[in-house]
């Protein structure tokens, strides 16, 4: 078996005693399970390809000893499961089935969450242990041992680690010892690889070429393997080289943020606003209430009232953003699916939340019925009521989610002073507020288009964006920065680019 010949040909003593140990828990499981009651989640990541090559040993050497045989691994009959999502690399993809027809693996498609997929493949089929390539130092891996039950709350499986005690140099050292093929994007300087929206090459591999570009080197080459999800980090983050995929598909501001800003996501979920029945008035106002307080926004937008479209979008915008405040929908009504798509996007159910029923009913007091109880289930094991003496009901928090239940102005005043009185337990740090100026000019977009751009280029630290209130009218410029003297310095660097007296006053502050 070519995988075991490699290993046992090689002189990295310590590469050899993790195969050992690595095929010994894959052979304990499949002394205990049998081939139907197994699966191998296989997502075409660097874990998961070794743990596929050592299933391939781990199998063949099982198999050589009950029936003596001797040859390669034809087929490997193991049932394969991969969950795939449209937020995947195509690198990812494309390696993943590849390397199923080259292995000859049995791959079911899961297009769902993990958590009913896995519902729905343990109902249909006999599962009853799965092959993991989680490593120490997986945020998944919290708690995990080689064998560990699934956890309270999902459906219930084996979950088997045989390569949880690996390091990433142990990785790399068996891939490339065994020479068996790997996803491009490793050679590409990705060390650990999610979806397109949280991750980027790791910077730690970025080397300046001759033409003033960048060019990574290969993951292999990371030589601190504690630093392998350097390349995870936040979309503005400054560890993210600019020229990366995420930033070039996720938002296209020229970035002048630097690795200390905090970032923002507003999510309104209300079908009334998007049909244009509802004025959206809070996210206005929310977006100014975090520039006062020195956060961006990064996104701000509606959803409909529908779960799965809720917990889309807060997938994503959890893992890009320090924090997302999310309003509407929250209540008894069928409409008010907020907390429901929350959950689903950590992942957890809505349990009953005791403390939070104690507060609704002395709100609700004896006209408390069943659907008002529905209205007390939170997400389970995220969630942290902020309380304050001002607020009848306390504020609800899921990690980096808060949910304000403001329906208006004035009721989003009165939350956003109870959240900033509360920072400590919230993490809504205060930092120095954005110093944001508007001026006008009166040129046309022909004549401003390259003054502006030049402007960008020399003040990357500076926001610059540009409005008409009426096609014919006056150019808005503004400017955002935290620094007020340069945000003057730009304007004033404006001012002399444009024809003289097309700039002449200042608007507004
Ligand atoms: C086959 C399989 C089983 C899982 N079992 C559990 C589990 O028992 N408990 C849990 O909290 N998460 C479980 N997860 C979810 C993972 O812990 C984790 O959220 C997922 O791999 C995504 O990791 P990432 O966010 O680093 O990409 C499971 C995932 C898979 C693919
Ligand atoms: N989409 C998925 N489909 C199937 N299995 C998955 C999926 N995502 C994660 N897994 C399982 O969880 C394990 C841990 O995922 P993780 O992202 O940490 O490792 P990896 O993807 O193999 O490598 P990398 O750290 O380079 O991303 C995988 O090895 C795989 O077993
Ligand atoms: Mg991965």
């Amino acid at each position: 078996m070519e995988i075991d010949k490699a290993i046992q040909g090689s002189d990295d003593r310590r590469l050899k005693t993790k195969y050992d140990n690595a095929v010994y828990v894959i052979r304990r499981a499949l002394a205990l399970y049998s081939t139907e009651e197994i699966a191998f989640s296989f997502n075409g990541g660097k874990d998961s390809t070794v743990l596929l090559h050592l299933l391939r040993a781990g199998y063949f050497l099982h198999n050589t000893e009950k029936s003596c045989s001797n040859g390669e691994v034809a087929d490997f009959p193991i049932r394969t499961i991969y969950f795939e999502s449209s937020s995947a690399f195509p690198e990812i993809n494309s390696f993943t089935y590849d390397t199923a027809k080259m292995y000859g693996l049995k791959v079911d498609v899961i297009r769902t969450d993990f958590k009913s997929g896995l519902e729905a493949l343990i109902k249909t089929n006999p599962i009853r242990a799965i092959f993991l390539g989680v490593r120490i130092g997986d945020p998944t891996a919290v708690g995990q041992e080689q064998f560990s039950p699934s956890s309270p709350g999902w459906p219930p499986f084996m979950r088997v680690n045989p390569i949880l005690d690996w390091s990433y140099r142990d990785v790399w050292a068996f891939l490339l010892t065994c020479k068996v093929p790997y996803c491009s994007l490793y050679d590409q300087g990705y060390t650990s690889i999610g979806s397109v929206y949280d991750t980027v090459p790791n910077s730690l591999l970025c080397a300046s070429n001759p033409s003033g570009g960048e060019k990574f080197r290969p993951a292999y080459l990371l030589s601190d393997g504690r630093l392998e999800r350097a390349g995870r980090l936040k979309k503005f983050s400054s560890h993210a080289c600019v020229n990366n995929r995420a930033v070039s598909n996720g938002n296209s501001i020229a970035c002048p943020v630097d690795g200390s800003t905090l970032t923002a996501s507003v999510i309104a979920v209300g079908d009334e606003i998007l049909s244009g029945t509802v004025e959206d008035q809070l996210q206005l106002l929310l977006c100014r209430k975090l520039h006062s307080i020195g956060w961006l926004v990064s996104q701000s937008l509606v959803v409909r009232n529908d779960i799965d479209s809720v917990a889309e979008e807060v997938e994503q915008r959890i893992s890009s953003n320090d924090m997302v405040f999310m309003y509407g929908g929250i209540g008894p009504l069928h409409s008010d699916v907020t907390l429901a798509g929350v959950a689903k996007a950590f992942g957890v159910r809505l349990a009953p939340d005791e403390e939070f029923e104690e507060y609704l009913r002395h709100l609700i007091g004896d006209k408390c019925t069943g659907d008002h109880n529905e209205m007390a289930l939170l997400p389970e094991g995220i969630t942290e009521l902020l309380h304050h003496e001002r607020l009848p009901v306390p504020l609800i928090k899921c990690q980096n989610v808060i949910i304000l239940t403001a329906t208006n102005a004035a009721e989003l005043n009165e939350q956003w002073e109870c959240l900033i009185e509360l920072t400590e337990s919230t993490g809504l740090q205060l930092k120095e507020p954005f110093v944001i100026k508007e001026v006008t000019a009166t040129t046309s977009d022909v004549e401003a288009a390259q003054p502006l751009s030049k402007l960008c280029l020399e003040f990357p630290d500076i926001f610059i964006a540009c409005h008409r209130k009426s096609r014919y009218g006056a150019l808005f410029v503004s400017f955002k920065g935290k620094d007020e003297a340069r945000v003057d310095s730009a304007i004033e660097a404006l001012r002399k680019k444009l024809p003289v007296g097309s700039m002449p006053e200042r608007s507004s502050q």
